[in-house]
């Protein structure tokens, strides 16, 4: 079988994307997921990501981590899939599309995808931590030095330590000044340190905001991948109109044989 695929990075958050509408992907293969992703053996990516028809909404978007199974919301993905889809002509500038957990509504403007991500509700606070689910599960730890940080070793350590075999995606952030903050994320499912996490960086600005470290509606985030941008409103205990702002670029076509 042979098949075209594209590649699209989010902040360095990489995705091989593939024009589905047509249904001939075997979805139930994970292991040709995880060898399409496969960095030495196959494409190479964090994550591959289906474009299909809905009969409701513009588009439907199948995301796997690159471990080849289906997996949570992907937010940089998710702002890749909106640009993927522009690049189709299957939307202008707006659009409503289905993803794992609900309807997604985004903007793009030029290379900049603006991804309305899903309320939220429940802030855990753990110890030196917090918890939250921003469409994926993320705990999310403040700590001190951030560049000497063994993302790869702690990161684990708490995903399965904390979160057994569900697990949970680990970020680890620092605050840079009043409205920005610096994240590095250990990603399940990739269970390596990615250069950018969107849900991640969603969940940080949440819960800096919840930790009273962020006095206002909005973050900028350095993940290592490049910077990103995250709005909200909060009232009553709701995190809501929360916005997911950053680059999505196409960066190769090719074709694949299997
Ligand atoms: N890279 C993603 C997160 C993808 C989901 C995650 N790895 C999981 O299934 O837990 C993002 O940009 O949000």
């Amino acid at each position: 079988m042979a098949a075209t695929f594209y590649k699209y990075q989010g902040t360095g958050n990489d995705f091989v994307i593939i024009d589905n509408r047509a249904l001939f992907f075997p979805k139930e293969d994970n292991e040709l997921v995880a060898f399409l992703c496969h960095r030495r053996f196959g494409i190479g990516a964090d994550g591959l990501i289906l474009l299909e028809n809905d009969d409701s909404f513009d588009f439907r978007m199948v995301y796997y981590n690159s471990d080849g199974k289906e997996g949570s919301m992907c937010g940089n993905g998710g702002r890749c899939i909106v640009a993927f889809a522009k690049f189709l002509g299957i939307i202008d500038e707006k659009t409503e599309f289905i993803a794992v957990d609900g309807p997604h509504f985004a903007t793009v403007t030029g290379d900049v995808v603006s991804l309305r991500m899903q309320d939220v509700t429940e802030i855990i606070r753990k110890p030196n931590a917090s918890y939250l689910n921003t469409g994926s599960p993320h705990h999310v730890q403040v700590i001190s030095d951030l560049k000497k940080c063994n993302v790869v070793k702690e990161g684990s350590k708490i995903r399965y330590g904390i979160y057994g075999e569900a697990g949970s995606n680990i970020n680890f952030v620092e605050q840079d000044s009043e409205d920005t903050f610096n994240v590095r994320t250990y990603e399940r499912g990739v269970e390596d340190e990615t250069l950018s996490c969107g849900t991640g960086v969603t969940a940080v600005a949440l819960a800096m905001h919840h930790l009273g470290k962020l006095k206002g509606n909005y973050a900028h985030i350095n993940a290592l991948g490049g910077p990103l941008k995250i709005e909200f409103e909060h009232k009553n205990d709701t995190y809501s109109e929360v916005q997911l702002i950053g680059e999505a670029k196409q960066v190769f076509k090719g074709e694949i044989t299997w």
